[in-house]
């Protein structure tokens, strides 16, 4: 009898989802939804206007009350954990909504430190000091720093959006529609940024987006919702052979893509070369 060779580690997930049910009133938006994330890898989440990405997100953020399923964080349920416990988690974590949502009253130095004021006990100088960092991370000049945001444009809105998911040096950032509003030029600029900063920081990035040339440049594997659940998931070159409707459309209608391989590959990310 020969030894079987070890299988290599799987995947290192550090958001699952199981049987996700999300509903207002009568309208259920998640009905039976799975996700894993994977540690390292950049995943595309797309889907139907209306089709409930964001309400995914809020509902992972703890934002959106479940109805049924459940959700691990880290290895840990969700529902299990204390206040505390919750606070800590968030830690690990930053998000940039949707049009940035930056305080309108407070300067860009004050949005960076809100979440800094939030979880962590350290002087203003020292915020200040990560501040400058963080604004230096995103491609944004230091003198930004005292600008409101009214006087940005929609690009560095997003820059310091960014800045704030990064404040407290998270594992794991959620983005929503990252790239939305900024002209082509700009949004590529900003998808270059998402993939130096997930390489060089680690990140683990989970982005809602309907920017296909996002999907192409930057994640390694995209997830489509469709009636509640994860329809696909996979590797773009794998989506782009699939049969479902939507996904044939999404791909391959009027504003598709002619693009791939057009677009430079992302680079592999643990376990999903
Ligand atoms: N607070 C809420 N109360 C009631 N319905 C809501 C609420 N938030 C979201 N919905 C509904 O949930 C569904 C999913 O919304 P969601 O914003 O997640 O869609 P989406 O896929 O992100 O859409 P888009 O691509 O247009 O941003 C929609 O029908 C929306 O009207």
């Amino acid at each position: 009898m020969t030894d079987a060779a070890p299988s290599p580690p799987g995947p290192d997930v550090v958001i699952s989802v199981r049987g996700l049910e999300v509903a207002f009133g009568d309208h259920m938006v998640m009905d039976g939804l799975d996700l894993d994330l994977y540690r390292g890898e950049v995943l595309g989440f797309v889907g139907a206007s209306g089709a409930g990405k964001s309400v995914l997100t809020r509902t992972i953020l703890g934002l959106v009350p479940k109805r049924g399923g459940t959700i691990e964080a880290f290895g840990h349920n969700l529902d299990h954990l204390t206040h505390q416990e919750k606070l800590q988690i968030g830690e690990r974590w930053g998000v940039l909504f949707q049009e940035g949502a930056l305080f309108s009253s407070l300067t860009v130095r004050q949005n960076i430190e809100v979440p800094m004021r939030e979880h962590l006990k350290l002087s203003q100088a020292m915020m200040d000091g990560l501040t400058a960092q963080k604004l230096h991370l995103v491609g944004l000049p230091q003198d930004a720093a005292d600008k409101y945001p009214s006087e940005l444009s929609g690009g560095m809105t997003k820059r310091v959006g960014l800045a704030r998911a990064l404040a407290l040096d998270p594992e794991i950032v959620f983005l929503d529609e990252p790239t939305s509003g900024l002209d082509p030029i700009s949004a590529g600029d900003f998808d270059d940024l998402i993939a130096t900063l997930q390489k060089t920081l680690g990140l683990t990035v989970f982005m809602v987006t309907h920017d296909l040339d996002s999907l192409f440049a930057i994640c390694n594997r995209v997830a489509v919702l469709g009636h509640g659940k994860v329809s696909a998931v996979g590797k773009i070159e794998d989506l782009l052979q699939s049969d479902d409707p939507w996904i044939k459309a999404y791909f391959h209608g009027k504003r598709g893509v002619v693009r791939a391989g057009t677009r430079a590959a992302p680079s592999p990310a643990p376990h999903t070369a």
